[in-house]
Protein backbone atom coordinates (compact mmCIF):
# COMPACT_ATOMS: atom_id res chain seq x y z
CA UNK A 1 0.00 0.00 0.00
CA UNK A 2 1.29 3.51 -1.10
CA UNK A 3 0.74 6.44 1.41
CA UNK A 4 1.45 10.21 1.26
CA UNK A 5 3.06 11.59 4.72
CA UNK A 6 1.03 14.51 5.24
CA UNK A 7 3.28 15.68 8.69
CA UNK A 8 5.73 15.08 11.56
CA UNK A 9 4.77 13.40 14.53
CA UNK A 10 6.39 14.38 17.94
CA UNK A 11 9.18 11.97 18.01
CA UNK A 12 10.08 12.49 14.39
CA UNK A 13 8.16 9.94 12.41
CA UNK A 14 6.21 10.81 9.53
CA UNK A 15 2.23 10.72 9.92
CA UNK A 16 0.12 9.58 6.92
CA UNK A 17 -3.69 8.47 7.18
CA UNK A 18 -5.66 5.33 6.70
CA UNK A 19 -8.91 4.80 7.06
CA UNK A 20 -9.25 8.13 9.26
CA UNK A 21 -6.25 6.96 11.74
CA UNK A 22 -3.16 8.15 12.17
CA UNK A 23 -0.30 5.85 10.83
CA UNK A 24 3.08 6.19 11.95
CA UNK A 25 6.44 5.24 10.29
CA UNK A 26 9.62 6.06 11.16
CA UNK A 27 12.06 7.39 8.85
CA UNK A 28 9.50 9.23 6.57
CA UNK A 29 8.93 12.49 5.80
CA UNK A 30 6.64 14.75 5.20
CA UNK A 31 5.15 15.13 1.59
CA UNK A 32 7.04 11.67 1.07
CA UNK A 33 4.57 9.07 -1.00
CA UNK A 34 5.94 5.70 0.25
CA UNK A 35 5.31 2.15 0.20
CA UNK A 36 4.51 0.44 3.27
CA UNK A 37 5.02 -2.82 5.30
CA UNK A 38 4.00 -4.72 8.35
CA UNK A 39 0.84 -2.02 9.47
CA UNK A 40 -0.19 -2.91 12.96
CA UNK A 41 -2.70 -1.34 14.61
CA UNK A 42 -3.40 0.02 17.73
CA UNK A 43 -6.98 0.91 18.71
CA UNK A 44 -6.60 4.95 17.56
CA UNK A 45 -3.72 4.96 15.61
CA UNK A 46 -1.27 2.44 13.34
CA UNK A 47 2.26 1.48 12.75
CA UNK A 48 4.20 0.97 9.56
CA UNK A 49 7.60 0.30 8.54
CA UNK A 50 8.81 1.66 4.78
CA UNK A 51 9.29 -0.88 2.06
CA UNK A 52 10.25 1.97 -0.24
CA UNK A 53 10.53 5.24 -0.74
CA UNK A 54 8.77 6.27 -3.87
CA UNK A 55 8.21 9.90 -4.25
CA UNK A 56 11.54 11.38 -2.07
CA UNK A 57 11.21 15.08 0.21
CA UNK A 58 13.61 17.61 -1.59
CA UNK A 59 14.59 18.15 2.15
CA UNK A 60 15.78 14.58 2.77
CA UNK A 61 19.66 14.21 2.79
CA UNK A 62 21.99 11.26 3.73
CA UNK A 63 22.58 10.79 7.36
CA UNK A 64 26.17 11.82 8.55
CA UNK A 65 26.12 8.53 10.56
CA UNK A 66 26.80 4.76 8.85
CA UNK A 67 24.62 3.54 11.63
CA UNK A 68 22.02 5.69 11.55
CA UNK A 69 19.61 2.73 10.32
CA UNK A 70 21.03 0.23 13.32
CA UNK A 71 20.34 2.42 15.98
CA UNK A 72 18.14 4.72 15.18
CA UNK A 73 18.68 7.05 18.38
CA UNK A 74 18.75 10.33 15.90
CA UNK A 75 14.80 10.27 14.52
CA UNK A 76 15.89 13.54 12.35
CA UNK A 77 19.03 12.92 10.86
CA UNK A 78 17.96 12.09 7.42
CA UNK A 79 16.10 15.96 7.35
CA UNK A 80 18.82 18.94 6.39
CA UNK A 81 19.55 20.57 9.46
CA UNK A 82 17.37 24.30 8.72
CA UNK A 83 14.16 21.63 8.10
CA UNK A 84 14.97 20.15 11.31
CA UNK A 85 14.45 23.55 13.29
CA UNK A 86 11.47 24.22 11.33
CA UNK A 87 9.96 21.13 12.42
CA UNK A 88 11.04 21.29 15.87
CA UNK A 89 9.44 24.52 15.89
CA UNK A 90 6.15 23.14 14.33
CA UNK A 91 5.90 20.60 16.93
CA UNK A 92 6.18 22.65 19.86
CA UNK A 93 3.71 24.78 18.65
CA UNK A 94 1.56 21.76 17.60
CA UNK A 95 1.79 20.60 21.08
CA UNK A 96 1.62 24.11 23.34
CA UNK A 97 -2.41 24.31 20.93
CA UNK A 98 -3.51 21.12 21.38
CA UNK A 99 -2.63 20.87 25.19
CA UNK A 100 -2.86 24.56 26.39
CA UNK A 101 -4.48 26.55 23.30
CA UNK A 102 -1.43 28.57 23.29
CA UNK A 103 -1.65 30.60 19.39
CA UNK A 104 2.11 28.93 17.25
CA UNK A 105 2.24 32.85 16.45
CA UNK A 106 3.37 33.39 20.02
CA UNK A 107 6.37 30.94 20.01
CA UNK A 108 9.69 32.84 19.01
CA UNK A 109 12.13 31.57 16.38
CA UNK A 110 13.93 28.36 17.12
CA UNK A 111 17.77 29.36 18.71
CA UNK A 112 20.04 27.06 16.36
CA UNK A 113 22.96 24.72 17.43
CA UNK A 114 26.33 26.29 15.89
CA UNK A 115 27.84 22.38 16.12
CA UNK A 116 25.17 20.27 14.63
CA UNK A 117 27.36 16.85 15.08
CA UNK A 118 29.95 16.26 17.95
CA UNK A 119 28.14 17.88 20.72
CA UNK A 120 27.25 15.67 23.25
CA UNK A 121 29.32 15.60 26.65
CA UNK A 122 28.14 12.04 27.64
CA UNK A 123 27.32 8.75 26.68
CA UNK A 124 25.47 6.09 29.13
CA UNK A 125 25.93 2.70 26.70
CA UNK A 126 24.63 -0.98 27.35
CA UNK A 127 27.56 -3.69 27.37
CA UNK A 128 27.10 -7.13 25.70
CA UNK A 129 29.03 -9.57 24.53
CA UNK A 130 29.29 -10.01 20.56
CA UNK A 131 31.60 -12.18 18.75
CA UNK A 132 33.07 -13.30 22.29
CA UNK A 133 33.86 -9.82 22.95
CA UNK A 134 32.39 -6.66 25.32
CA UNK A 135 31.15 -4.30 22.76
CA UNK A 136 29.18 -1.20 23.60
CA UNK A 137 25.53 -0.67 21.98
CA UNK A 138 21.95 1.01 22.14
CA UNK A 139 18.96 -0.83 22.92
CA UNK A 140 16.70 0.06 19.95
CA UNK A 141 14.27 2.58 20.48
CA UNK A 142 11.14 0.95 22.40
CA UNK A 143 12.99 -2.79 22.42
CA UNK A 144 15.25 -4.57 24.30
CA UNK A 145 16.95 -5.07 21.17
CA UNK A 146 20.77 -4.22 21.35
CA UNK A 147 22.77 -3.04 18.73
CA UNK A 148 26.04 -2.76 18.73
CA UNK A 149 27.51 0.63 17.48
CA UNK A 150 30.97 1.06 15.81
CA UNK A 151 31.14 4.85 16.16
CA UNK A 152 28.74 7.64 17.10
CA UNK A 153 28.92 10.89 15.59
CA UNK A 154 27.06 12.91 18.01
CA UNK A 155 29.05 12.03 21.04
CA UNK A 156 32.03 14.23 21.59
CA UNK A 157 35.23 13.08 19.53
CA UNK A 158 36.78 12.16 22.69
CA UNK A 159 34.00 10.06 24.11
CA UNK A 160 34.87 7.99 21.06
CA UNK A 161 38.43 7.77 21.33
CA UNK A 162 37.89 6.29 25.29
CA UNK A 163 35.22 4.38 24.56
CA UNK A 164 37.22 2.55 22.51
CA UNK A 165 40.11 2.46 24.44
CA UNK A 166 38.21 1.67 27.86
CA UNK A 167 36.57 -1.34 25.60
CA UNK A 168 40.25 -2.81 24.84
CA UNK A 169 41.12 -2.94 28.26
CA UNK A 170 37.75 -4.47 29.08
CA UNK A 171 38.17 -7.21 26.75
CA UNK A 172 42.18 -7.75 27.49
CA UNK A 173 41.26 -8.21 31.09
CA UNK A 174 38.48 -10.87 30.35
CA UNK A 175 35.35 -9.08 31.84
CA UNK A 176 32.20 -9.96 30.43
CA UNK A 177 29.01 -8.49 29.89
CA UNK A 178 26.68 -8.44 32.93
CA UNK A 179 24.80 -11.87 33.69
CA UNK A 180 21.63 -11.68 35.68
CA UNK A 181 21.77 -15.25 37.34
CA UNK A 182 25.08 -14.59 38.59
CA UNK A 183 25.10 -10.83 39.15
CA UNK A 184 28.21 -10.01 37.70
CA UNK A 185 30.17 -9.00 34.56
CA UNK A 186 29.84 -5.18 32.90
CA UNK A 187 26.45 -3.49 32.50
CA UNK A 188 26.93 -0.34 30.91
CA UNK A 189 29.79 2.08 30.47
CA UNK A 190 29.37 6.30 30.95
CA UNK A 191 31.89 8.76 30.08
CA UNK A 192 31.47 12.21 30.84
CA UNK A 193 33.96 14.77 29.15
CA UNK A 194 34.38 18.53 29.27
CA UNK A 195 37.73 20.14 27.51
CA UNK A 196 39.72 17.20 26.64
CA UNK A 197 39.25 15.40 30.22
CA UNK A 198 36.76 12.39 31.00
CA UNK A 199 35.12 11.00 33.96
CA UNK A 200 34.13 7.66 33.43
CA UNK A 201 31.74 4.99 35.19
CA UNK A 202 31.69 1.25 35.16
CA UNK A 203 28.15 -0.09 36.03
CA UNK A 204 28.58 -3.99 36.61
CA UNK A 205 27.37 -6.27 38.97
CA UNK A 206 28.76 -6.79 42.22
CA UNK A 207 32.56 -7.55 40.85
CA UNK A 208 35.43 -6.23 42.81
CA UNK A 209 37.37 -4.98 39.89
CA UNK A 210 41.44 -5.75 39.87
CA UNK A 211 44.41 -3.65 40.41
CA UNK A 212 45.57 -4.05 37.54
CA UNK A 213 42.22 -3.26 35.36
CA UNK A 214 41.79 -0.04 37.35
CA UNK A 215 45.47 1.02 36.43
CA UNK A 216 45.56 0.28 33.02
CA UNK A 217 42.11 2.47 32.97
CA UNK A 218 43.91 5.28 34.93
CA UNK A 219 46.62 5.15 32.35
CA UNK A 220 44.68 6.35 29.46
CA UNK A 221 45.68 10.02 29.31
CA UNK A 222 41.96 11.66 29.10
CA UNK A 223 40.78 9.60 31.83
CA UNK A 224 40.98 12.35 34.78
CA UNK A 225 38.34 10.48 37.67
CA UNK A 226 36.96 6.77 37.58
CA UNK A 227 34.33 5.09 39.47
CA UNK A 228 32.44 2.30 39.49
CA UNK A 229 28.99 2.00 40.21
CA UNK A 230 27.01 -1.30 41.72
CA UNK A 231 23.44 -2.34 39.96
CA UNK A 232 22.07 -5.61 40.58
CA UNK A 233 18.48 -4.16 39.48
CA UNK A 234 16.69 -6.18 37.29
CA UNK A 235 14.75 -3.73 35.50
CA UNK A 236 16.49 -0.60 36.79
CA UNK A 237 15.04 2.49 35.03
CA UNK A 238 18.29 4.69 36.34
CA UNK A 239 21.27 3.05 34.63
CA UNK A 240 23.31 3.84 38.23
CA UNK A 241 22.83 1.86 40.79
CA UNK A 242 23.00 2.97 45.00
CA UNK A 243 26.54 1.91 45.63
CA UNK A 244 29.08 4.04 43.98
CA UNK A 245 32.77 3.33 44.58
CA UNK A 246 35.60 5.87 43.83
CA UNK A 247 38.25 3.83 41.98
CA UNK A 248 41.16 6.53 41.36
CA UNK A 249 42.04 9.90 39.75
CA UNK A 250 39.91 12.77 41.19
CA UNK A 251 36.54 12.04 42.69
CA UNK A 252 35.05 14.71 40.64
CA UNK A 253 35.50 15.85 36.99
CA UNK A 254 36.30 19.98 37.07
CA UNK A 255 35.62 22.27 33.82
CA UNK A 256 34.82 25.93 33.38
CA UNK A 257 31.35 27.20 31.84
CA UNK A 258 30.10 30.55 31.58
CA UNK A 259 33.34 31.86 33.15
CA UNK A 260 32.90 29.35 36.14
CA UNK A 261 34.52 26.67 37.44
CA UNK A 262 32.45 23.58 38.02
CA UNK A 263 33.14 20.11 39.25
CA UNK A 264 30.70 17.29 39.50
CA UNK A 265 30.38 13.62 40.62
CA UNK A 266 28.92 11.24 37.94
CA UNK A 267 25.18 11.12 39.58
CA UNK A 268 25.19 14.19 38.99
CA UNK A 269 22.95 16.16 35.88
CA UNK A 270 24.57 18.34 33.69
CA UNK A 271 23.09 19.18 29.65
CA UNK A 272 24.54 17.25 27.38
CA UNK A 273 25.38 19.90 25.20
CA UNK A 274 27.55 22.13 27.16
CA UNK A 275 27.84 24.80 24.21
CA UNK A 276 23.97 25.57 23.96
CA UNK A 277 23.62 24.93 27.74
CA UNK A 278 25.48 28.49 28.15
CA UNK A 279 23.40 30.03 25.53
CA UNK A 280 20.05 28.21 27.03
CA UNK A 281 20.88 30.17 30.73
CA UNK A 282 22.27 33.30 28.73
CA UNK A 283 18.75 33.42 27.15
CA UNK A 284 17.04 32.68 30.33
CA UNK A 285 18.75 35.19 32.49
CA UNK A 286 18.21 37.46 29.25
CA UNK A 287 14.38 37.23 30.12
CA UNK A 288 14.75 38.80 33.70
CA UNK A 289 13.26 42.65 34.02
CA UNK A 290 16.35 44.43 35.20
CA UNK A 291 14.97 45.23 38.28
CA UNK A 292 16.68 43.36 41.66
CA UNK A 293 14.84 40.34 42.99
CA UNK A 294 14.90 39.79 46.43
CA UNK A 295 14.79 35.84 46.22
CA UNK A 296 14.49 33.66 43.00
CA UNK A 297 14.63 30.15 43.69
CA UNK A 298 15.33 27.70 41.34
CA UNK A 299 13.75 24.24 41.76
CA UNK A 300 15.18 20.82 40.24
CA UNK A 301 18.63 23.10 40.68
CA UNK A 302 21.10 20.29 39.40
CA UNK A 303 24.68 21.54 40.09
CA UNK A 304 23.55 24.96 40.17
CA UNK A 305 24.74 26.97 36.91
CA UNK A 306 21.23 28.55 36.52
CA UNK A 307 21.84 30.20 39.99
CA UNK A 308 25.19 30.89 38.78
CA UNK A 309 24.10 32.71 35.87
CA UNK A 310 21.28 34.63 38.09
CA UNK A 311 23.15 35.28 41.44
CA UNK A 312 23.83 38.80 40.36
CA UNK A 313 20.11 39.82 39.61
CA UNK A 314 19.45 39.04 43.43
CA UNK A 315 20.17 39.16 47.14
CA UNK A 316 19.63 35.07 47.34
CA UNK A 317 19.39 32.96 45.22
CA UNK A 318 17.98 29.21 46.70
CA UNK A 319 18.53 25.96 44.51
CA UNK A 320 16.07 22.43 45.30
CA UNK A 321 18.00 19.70 43.96
CA UNK A 322 16.67 15.70 45.06
CA UNK A 323 20.01 13.93 44.23
CA UNK A 324 22.61 14.56 47.03
CA UNK A 325 25.90 14.33 45.47
CA UNK A 326 24.55 17.27 42.88
CA UNK A 327 24.01 19.50 45.82
CA UNK A 328 26.65 18.71 47.61
CA UNK A 329 28.80 20.02 43.69
CA UNK A 330 26.64 23.07 43.89
CA UNK A 331 27.74 23.92 47.23
CA UNK A 332 31.29 23.49 46.34
CA UNK A 333 30.99 25.59 42.77
CA UNK A 334 29.58 28.20 44.93
CA UNK A 335 32.58 28.36 46.96
CA UNK A 336 35.17 27.76 44.23
CA UNK A 337 33.45 31.15 42.63
CA UNK A 338 33.27 32.85 46.01
CA UNK A 339 29.34 33.39 45.89
CA UNK A 340 27.89 33.59 48.59
CA UNK A 341 24.23 34.83 47.96
CA UNK A 342 23.03 31.04 46.53
CA UNK A 343 22.43 27.85 48.99
CA UNK A 344 20.88 24.93 48.08
CA UNK A 345 18.40 22.18 50.26
CA UNK A 346 18.15 18.58 49.18
CA UNK A 347 14.77 17.44 48.84
CA UNK A 348 11.69 17.13 46.44
CA UNK A 349 10.70 20.46 44.53
CA UNK A 350 7.36 20.77 45.68
CA UNK A 351 7.91 19.70 49.21
CA UNK A 352 10.83 22.19 49.62
CA UNK A 353 8.54 25.06 47.49
CA UNK A 354 5.66 24.73 49.73
CA UNK A 355 8.12 25.01 52.79
CA UNK A 356 10.10 28.21 51.27
CA UNK A 357 6.95 30.08 50.07
CA UNK A 358 5.32 29.79 53.71
CA UNK A 359 8.55 30.82 54.76
CA UNK A 360 8.95 33.94 53.37
CA UNK A 361 8.61 36.29 49.76
CA UNK A 362 10.24 34.43 46.59
CA UNK A 363 9.97 37.16 44.01
CA UNK A 364 10.84 34.81 40.67
CA UNK A 365 11.25 30.61 40.59
CA UNK A 366 12.97 28.83 37.97
CA UNK A 367 11.96 25.37 37.28
CA UNK A 368 13.97 22.45 34.89
CA UNK A 369 12.10 19.48 35.82
CA UNK A 370 12.84 15.97 33.99
CA UNK A 371 10.68 14.86 30.95
CA UNK A 372 8.03 13.90 33.45
CA UNK A 373 7.47 17.79 34.19
CA UNK A 374 5.81 19.34 37.28
CA UNK A 375 4.01 16.83 39.04
CA UNK A 376 0.80 17.93 40.18
CA UNK A 377 2.09 18.50 44.35
CA UNK A 378 4.44 21.09 42.68
CA UNK A 379 1.40 22.73 40.40
CA UNK A 380 -1.08 22.96 43.37
CA UNK A 381 2.15 24.75 45.08
CA UNK A 382 2.59 27.51 42.34
CA UNK A 383 -1.25 28.16 41.86
CA UNK A 384 -1.34 29.22 45.64
CA UNK A 385 1.63 30.76 46.34
CA UNK A 386 1.91 34.04 45.40
CA UNK A 387 4.93 34.11 43.41
CA UNK A 388 5.04 37.34 40.38
CA UNK A 389 7.34 35.27 37.92
CA UNK A 390 8.47 31.83 36.45
CA UNK A 391 10.39 31.18 33.91
CA UNK A 392 10.42 27.03 32.88
CA UNK A 393 12.67 25.72 30.90
CA UNK A 394 11.43 22.28 29.60
CA UNK A 395 12.81 19.44 27.57
CA UNK A 396 9.35 17.84 26.51
CA UNK A 397 6.70 19.85 24.85
CA UNK A 398 3.72 17.33 25.66
CA UNK A 399 4.27 17.76 29.74
CA UNK A 400 4.56 21.52 29.18
CA UNK A 401 1.73 21.93 27.22
CA UNK A 402 -0.15 20.40 29.54
CA UNK A 403 1.62 22.08 32.45
CA UNK A 404 1.10 25.59 30.76
CA UNK A 405 -2.18 24.37 30.62
CA UNK A 406 -3.16 24.26 34.59
CA UNK A 407 -0.45 27.18 34.73
CA UNK A 408 -2.76 29.25 32.81
CA UNK A 409 -5.83 29.68 35.50
CA UNK A 410 -3.09 32.31 37.41
CA UNK A 411 -0.23 32.85 34.94
CA UNK A 412 0.08 34.76 31.85
CA UNK A 413 2.59 33.38 28.89
CA UNK A 414 4.36 36.17 28.52
CA UNK A 415 7.37 33.94 25.61
CA UNK A 416 8.12 31.29 24.43
CA UNK A 417 11.73 30.83 22.95
CA UNK A 418 12.74 27.06 21.54
CA UNK A 419 15.78 26.31 21.60
CA UNK A 420 18.06 23.29 19.84
CA UNK A 421 20.11 21.30 22.31
CA UNK A 422 19.32 17.78 20.29
CA UNK A 423 20.15 18.48 17.27
CA UNK A 424 19.31 15.00 14.59
CA UNK A 425 17.28 13.94 17.90
CA UNK A 426 13.14 15.17 17.69
CA UNK A 427 14.07 16.25 21.27
CA UNK A 428 12.89 19.97 22.11
CA UNK A 429 13.94 22.17 24.51
CA UNK A 430 12.04 25.27 25.56
CA UNK A 431 12.16 28.28 27.67
CA UNK A 432 8.77 30.01 29.14
CA UNK A 433 8.46 33.27 30.89
CA UNK A 434 5.19 33.59 33.03
CA UNK A 435 3.96 36.44 35.09
CA UNK A 436 1.34 35.87 37.50
CA UNK A 437 -2.27 37.31 36.37
CA UNK A 438 -3.58 40.44 38.02
C1 LIG B 1 16.56 18.61 33.64
S1 LIG B 1 17.60 18.50 35.05
C2 LIG B 1 17.98 20.21 35.30
C3 LIG B 1 19.19 20.47 36.15
C4 LIG B 1 19.74 21.90 36.10
N1 LIG B 1 18.70 22.89 36.14
C5 LIG B 1 20.65 22.11 34.92
O1 LIG B 1 20.25 22.76 33.94
O2 LIG B 1 21.77 21.57 34.94
C6 LIG B 1 16.45 18.08 36.28
C7 LIG B 1 17.04 17.93 37.68
O3 LIG B 1 15.93 17.71 38.60
C8 LIG B 1 16.33 16.77 39.56
N2 LIG B 1 15.06 16.22 40.10
C9 LIG B 1 14.28 15.27 39.55
N3 LIG B 1 13.15 15.11 40.29
C10 LIG B 1 13.23 16.00 41.31
C11 LIG B 1 12.37 16.33 42.40
N4 LIG B 1 11.20 15.71 42.57
N5 LIG B 1 12.75 17.28 43.26
C12 LIG B 1 13.94 17.93 43.11
N6 LIG B 1 14.81 17.67 42.09
C13 LIG B 1 14.45 16.71 41.20
C14 LIG B 1 17.23 15.81 38.81
O4 LIG B 1 18.09 15.11 39.70
C15 LIG B 1 17.99 16.77 37.88
O5 LIG B 1 19.15 17.23 38.48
Amino acid sequence: MRLKIEKMGINGEGIAYYQKKPVFIEGALPQELVEIKDLQGYGTYYKARIEKIVKESRDRIRPACAFAHRCRACSMMHLAYEKQLKAKRDILAQTLMKYAKIEPSRIEEIIANEQPLHYRNQCKLPLQMEQGKLCSGMYLPGSNYFASVKNCVIHDPLIETVRKEVLHILNKHGIKAYDYHKKSGMRSLIIRTFQGKCQVTLVSGEDVLTQELIADLLDCEAIVSLWQSINTVKKSVDVFGKKMIFLGGAKQLRFLFGGYRMQINPRSFFQLNTKQAEVLYQKAASLLTGKRYGTIVEAYSGIGAISLFLHEHADQVIGIESIADAVQNAHAIASLNHIDNVKFVCGDAAEELTYLSKKGKIDLLVVDPPRSGLDYAMIGTLLQSKIQEIIYISCNPATLGKNLDLLQQRYEVKTIIPIDLFSQTAAIEAIVHLKRKR
